[in-house]
C-alpha cells in the first residue's frame, strides 16, 4: 500500500485550482441512468471514487466516452449514454468500495421499474443506514425488500408522486428520491431536504435534463414528473471540501494560498469560523486568498451541522488545524457517531485532545512533531496530511488509498505551493 512522507514546516505559498466536487459528481454520474440521451458532464475529477462509479454504471451496460480520449487528465469531460441497460443489478463488490454507489436505485427503478441494490453496510465514520432512501422509495409505491444483503426495488407500473417528509436531513437520501421523483407519475414534495451545493448542482443537471423542480437551494423540493427526460451538458461544481482543506493548509502552515475556482459562499461557515480564529479571506477574480491575520491562528468552536452548517467533512481538517492554535477549541460531530478516528493519530504527532462522547476539546500546543501515522477514513487522513505539513520533521501516512477517493493530485497540488510530499509505492 502506498505512503505518502512529508517533511513538514514550509509555509505554503501560491495558488491551487480546485478540481470538480466528487460528491457532486457521483450522484451527476448516476442521473444518466434516468435518460436514453447522452448526459455530459464537464469538469469531472480523476478521483479512486469516479472510477468505482464509472465500473458500476459500465456494468449496467453505461456507454462512456472521455471527450479528446483523456481517462486521467484533470477537468475531463464524460459523456454518459445509456440508451439500453444490460443489467439492473449493483453487486455487492462495487458498492463495499464505496457507499454513493447506492445513488443508481432510484434512478434505476424508476426508468427500469426493478433494481437490485447490494446493502452498502456500515464504514469507519458510522452505521449509516440507507432506510431513508428506502422508506422514500417506498412511499412514491416501490416495493421493496431486503434479501440476501440486496435491495429488491420493483414499480412495474412505475412509481407515483408523494409527499415525503425526511426526519433527519440525508444527503444521499435527498438525491436518490430527487432523482426518482423526476420519472414519477404526478407531484413529490421532499420536505426536510438536504441542501447542501451538490444537491443543487444535482437539481440544476436535472432541469437542464427537462426535469421541472422547485424550492432548489430550500429544504422543500417540489419535482413535477415527466414520462421521460433528456441529454443535457453540464458543469460539476467544484469540489467545497477540498477548498476547505486547502484553506486549512494555507492557515496551519502560515502561509497564504489563493484557491482558484475555490467558491468562498459554499464554505461561508468555515470562513465564518475561520475569521475568528484570525484567519482573513479576501475575494479575487478567479477565487479568494487566504492567509493568517496575525501570524497565530486563535482556538474557536465549531459543531458540524448540515449545510448550511460547519460541515462534517472537514471536521477532521479543522481539529488538525486547532491542534497548534493558541488556546483552546470544542469540536463537535454531530452527523456521524465515530468520526474522530484522527485523534489518536494527531495524538502521535503531539497533539492535546481530549474525547467526551461526540466532542473533542483540543487544547492548542505550540508545535506538532512528525511521526508515522495511519489514515482511517478520507478527511482523517487529510487531517493527518494537515498536521503533517505544519509539524517539526517527517511524517509518514500510512494506507492513502483513503486520500485518492477524494483529493485529485494532492501531492501536485501541495508541491507546487512548497510542501515537500512524496509518494512512496507499496506492495
Ligand atoms: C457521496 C457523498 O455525498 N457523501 C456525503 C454524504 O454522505 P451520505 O449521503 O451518506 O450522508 P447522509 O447525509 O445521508 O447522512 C447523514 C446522517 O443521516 C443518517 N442516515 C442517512 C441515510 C439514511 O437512510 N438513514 C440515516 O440514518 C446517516 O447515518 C448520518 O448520520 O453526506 C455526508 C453528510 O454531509 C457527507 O459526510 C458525505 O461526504
Ligand atoms: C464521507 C465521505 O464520502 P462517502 O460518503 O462517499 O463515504 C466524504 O467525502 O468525506
Amino acid at each position: 500500500m502506498d505512503k505518502l512522507r512529508i517533511r513538514g514546516g514550509a509555509p505554503l505559498n501560491g495558488s491551487i485550482r480546485i478540481s470538480g466536487a466528487k460528491n457532486a459528481a457521483l450522484p451527476l454520474m448516476a442521473a444518466c441512468l434516468l435518460t436514453e440521451g447522452t448526459l455530459t458532464l464537464d469538469n469531472l475529477p480523476h478521483l479512486a471514487d469516479i472510477t468505482t462509479m464509472a465500473n458500476l454504471l459500465a456494468q449496467h451496460g453505461v456507454d462512456m466516452v472521455y471527450e479528446g480520449g483523456a481517462t486521467s487528465c484533470a477537468q475531463r469531460a464524460v459523456n454518459l449514454t445509456a440508451t439500453t441497460i444490460t443489467s439492473t443489478e449493483a453487486p455487492y463488490d462495487l458498492v463495499r468500495k464505496m457507499r454513493a454507489s447506492v445513488l443508481v436505485l432510484g434512478p434505476l427503478v424508476a426508468r427500469f421499474g426493478q433494481a437490485k441494490v447490494s446493502l452498502p453496510g456500515g464504514c469507519a465514520i458510522g452505521t449509516r443506514p440507507v432506510d431513508l432512501h428506502i422508506k422514500g422509495l417506498q412511499a412514491m409505491g416501490a416495493k421493496i425488500e431486503l434479501e440476501a444483503g440486496y435491495i429488491h426495488a420493483s414499480a412495474p407500473e412505475g412509481l407515483r408522486g408523494a409527499e415525503f417528509v425526511f426526519p433527519q436531513v440525508s444527503v444521499g437520501a435527498t438525491e436518490n428520491l430527487l432523482m426518482a421523483a423526476c420519472l414519477a407519475k404526478g407531484e413529490t414534495v421532499l420536505i426536510n431536504a438536504a441542501r447542501e451545493p451538490e444537491i443543487t448542482d444535482l437539481a440544476h443537471c436535472l432541469v437542464a435534463m427537462g426535469a421541472e423542480i422547485s424550492g432548489i437551494g430550500t429544504d422543500r423540493l417540489h419535482i413535477v414528473g415527466k414520462p421521460s427526460l433528456h441529454g443535457a451538458r453540464h458543469r460539476i461544481v467544484s469540489d467545497r471540501i477540498e477548498t476547505g482543506t486547502y484553506v486549512m493548509a494555507a492557515a496551519i502552515t502560515g502561509g497564504e494560498l489563493e484557491l482558484v475556482g475555490g467558491e468562498l459562499e459554499h464554505i461561508q461557515a468555515v470562513a465564518t469560523a475561520l475569521t475568528g480564529a484570525e484567519v482573513v479571506f479576501t475575494p479575487t477574480d478567479t477565487g479568494f486568498k487566504v492567509r493568517r491575520a496575525n501570524g497565530e491562528v486563535l482556538g474557536v468552536d465549531v459543531m458540524t451541522e448540515p449545510f448550511p452548517g460547519f460541515p462534517t467533512d472537514l471536521q477532521a481538517q479543522m481539529m488538525a488545524l486547532m491542534c497548534t492554535a493558541k488556546g483552546a477549541s470544542m469540536i463537535t460531530e454531530t452527523i456521524f457517531e465515530n468520526r474522530f478516528m484522527h485523534v489518536p493519530e494527531l495524538a502521535r504527532m503531539g497533539a492535546n485532545i481530549t474525547v467526551h462522547g461526540s466532542s473533542a476539546l483540543v487544547r492548542g500546543v505550540p508545535r506538532l512533531t512528525g511521526a508515522p501515522v495511519m489514515a482511517t477514513d478520507l478527511r482523517a487522513s487529510v487531517s493527518l496530511v494537515l498536521a503533517g505539513l505544519a509539524a517539526q520533521g517527517e511524517t509518514t501516512v500510512n494506507r492513502i488509498y483513503h486520500l485518492d477517493r477524494g483529493y485529485e493530485r494532492i501531492e501536485d497540488k501541495l508541491n507546487a505551493c512548497g510542501a515537500q510530499m512524496e509518494r512512496l509505492k507499496g506492495d
